[in-house]
């Protein structure tokens, strides 16, 4: 497939049905921003007749002066129409349900009346001068003949371009390479695919499709919509331009920082084992694999797919199924020289740390060292004297932090959305002369029971060249946990930077 391929992407319209979803003005102004930085060709806005809010927010995409096309999505409605024309979109997706069960049993349509429906609302469309995109909902279950009459009437009447639904992601990837087959020999204008993700292949579903001629395809960032979602743009991009060969416009290197502005503003979070965007997905923990990498990051990693591809970072990960090869990298780029024996026992005491169900962070690493070593392996410069947080239904969150940095006395205050948020802002305020670093990731643990639990937290900084240390604290204080936690890795990481100077 060495080909050109579109992405029209969907996130701010089926993206945004996912339930529970609802994005405001201003995210969804951002979102699209940052998409067409990224490079997508058609972005579908929303759906302007669904509310006033919604029609503002098609509205002010479609004035934005963005590069892409901003498409609006409309029944074939004459209001449903007018809603998109008086939002200055470029292009409409009209759809009508051409399935049996759709059509016999919610929109009560016979069949002729459903081809008149969906060539009045093309006729309609083009008569305004709109790029039009007609969708037969449903494809995937309407019986063929009849799908391919109706793709042939909205040609007819004028359609750009006609998109393949699976609507409830029903298709098998081989089943859909011969659908779409069919209609590109019977229909003369662009295909575009939409697929759902309800067996989780709407990926490998969309790649048959495009296989199979389709020009376009249609995707949401981080996979988000209805029910299980749609087709993931990350990975179907890196697919088509990683596998397959092909091209699309997509800038890739941004494609973290579009899922991470995504994830972010809906609350739908990634897991771990993401492809592509996930926090693992190029992360190595295993002994034979780390060291594997070390060497040369192909022998466990794809290769035609690396990190800075997709704006991601390698992670090496000590951990229970760690070897000796990665923990004497990590203890390196600590500064720290071990011989073999006191190796082999850092390892040891690390698996012994990991058998137990604790996940090691750098601090935890440069503790054992420390011990295994016999002295205090670096000096800790930040160190701190005392903090105290403020927060109450009619106070702002606010925090005063006090500690000794190398040979001065620092304080600083400052004010979060809670609690938390107001102590690490001071701190990162505190040290603001002295480096810059700012939290990068922050998890928090109950770890025993009750409203006396051991709060564990875990923190990652990250200084001005993306360098990242981690490190946790337990406390039945969630904020000493946390500031506690923050000063640990700031620490570590300003050893780190000494010696990093120093290369
Ligand atoms: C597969 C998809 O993702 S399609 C897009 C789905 N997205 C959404 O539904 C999100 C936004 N939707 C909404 O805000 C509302 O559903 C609205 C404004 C569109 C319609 O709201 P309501 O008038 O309250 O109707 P409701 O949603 O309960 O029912 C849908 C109506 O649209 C009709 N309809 C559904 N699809 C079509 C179509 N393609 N063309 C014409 N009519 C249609 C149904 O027959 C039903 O009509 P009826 O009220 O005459 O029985
Ligand atoms: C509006 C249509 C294309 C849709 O989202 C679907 O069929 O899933
Ligand atoms: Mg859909």
């Amino acid at each position: 497939m060495n080909t050109h391929k579109t992405i029209f992407d969907t996130t701010l319209r089926d993206g945004e049905q996912t339930p529970g979803v609802s994005l405001t003005n201003e995210q969804k102004l951002k979102i699209a921003r940052q998409l067409d930085k990224l490079g997508v060709d058609v972005l579908e806005a929303g759906f302007p007749v669904s509310s006033d809010g919604e029609r503002q927010n098609v509205r002010a995409i479609a004035n934005e002066g963005l590069s892409l096309d901003v498409c609006g999505l409309a029944r074939v409605l004459t209001k449903d129409l007018d809603a998109c024309i008086d939002c200055n979109v470029d292009m409409i997706h009209t759809f009508v349900s051409t399935s049996d069960i759709q059509r016999i049993h919610t929109i009560k349509k016979s069949r002729e009346e459903v081809v008149a429906m969906a060539v009045n609302a093309v006729e309609y469309i083009k008569d305004h001068g709109v790029k039009c995109m007609f969708s037969a909902m449903d494809a995937t279950r309407t019986d063929l003949d009849y799908l391919i009459e109706v793709y042939k009437a909205v040609e007819g009447a004028g359609c750009d371009i006609i998109n393949v639904p699976d609507t409830v992601g029903i298709m098998a990837p081989s089943s859909m390479y011969q659908l779409v087959k069919n209609i590109n020999n019977e229909v003369n204008i662009p295909i575009d695919v939409h697929c759902h993700n309800d067996f989780g292949i709407a990926v490998a579903n969309s790649l048959m499709a495009a296989e199979a001629g389709a020009s376009q395809i249609q995707v949401t960032i981080n996979g988000i919509g209805e029910r299980a979602g749609n087709a993931n743009l990350a990975e179907v991009v890196m697919c088509l331009h990683s596998i397959y060969g092909a091209k699309t416009n997509i800038n890739t290197e941004y494609l973290l920082e579009t899922a991470k502005m995504v994830e972010n503003y809906t609350g739908i979070h990634m897991p771990a084992n993401t492809p592509i965007v996930g926090d693992n997905a190029f992360a190595h923990e295993s002994g034979i694999h780390t060291h594997g990498v070390l060497e040369k990051s192909d022998t466990f990693e794809p290769g035609i797919m690396t990190p800075e591809m997709v704006g991601h970072k390698r992670r090496i990960v000590i951990g229970k199924h760690a070897g000796k090869h990665a923990v004497k990298k990590s203890l390196e780029d600590m500064g720290i020289e071990t011989t073999e024996e006191q190796l082999d026992e850092i390892l040891i005491r690390i698996k012994d740390i990991a058998n137990k169900g604790k996940r090691i962070c750098d601090a935890d690493l440069h503790a054992v060292a420390s011990a295994v070593l016999g002295r205090n392996l670096g000096n800790e410069t930040i160190i701190l004297k005392e903090f105290s947080v403020m927060t109450g239904n009619l106070t702002t969150p606010t925090a005063v932090v006090r500690a000794k940095i190398g040979d001065e006395e620092a304080v600083a205050s400052n004010f979060g959305v809670g609690p938390i948020d107001a102590a690490l802002k001071a701190v990162e305020l505190m040290i603001g002369g002295y480096t810059k670093v700012k939290v990068r990731d922050f998890s928090l643990e109950a770890i025993t029971g009750g409203s006396d639990a051991l709060a564990e937290v875990t923190i990652s900084v990250e200084d001005e060249h993306g360098r990242v240390v981690s490190a946790q604290s337990a406390s039945a204080d969630i904020a000493t946990a946390s500031v506690d936690a923050l000063i640990t890795a700031i620490n570590i990481l300003l050893e780190k930077k000494k010696l990093w100077s120093m290369e």
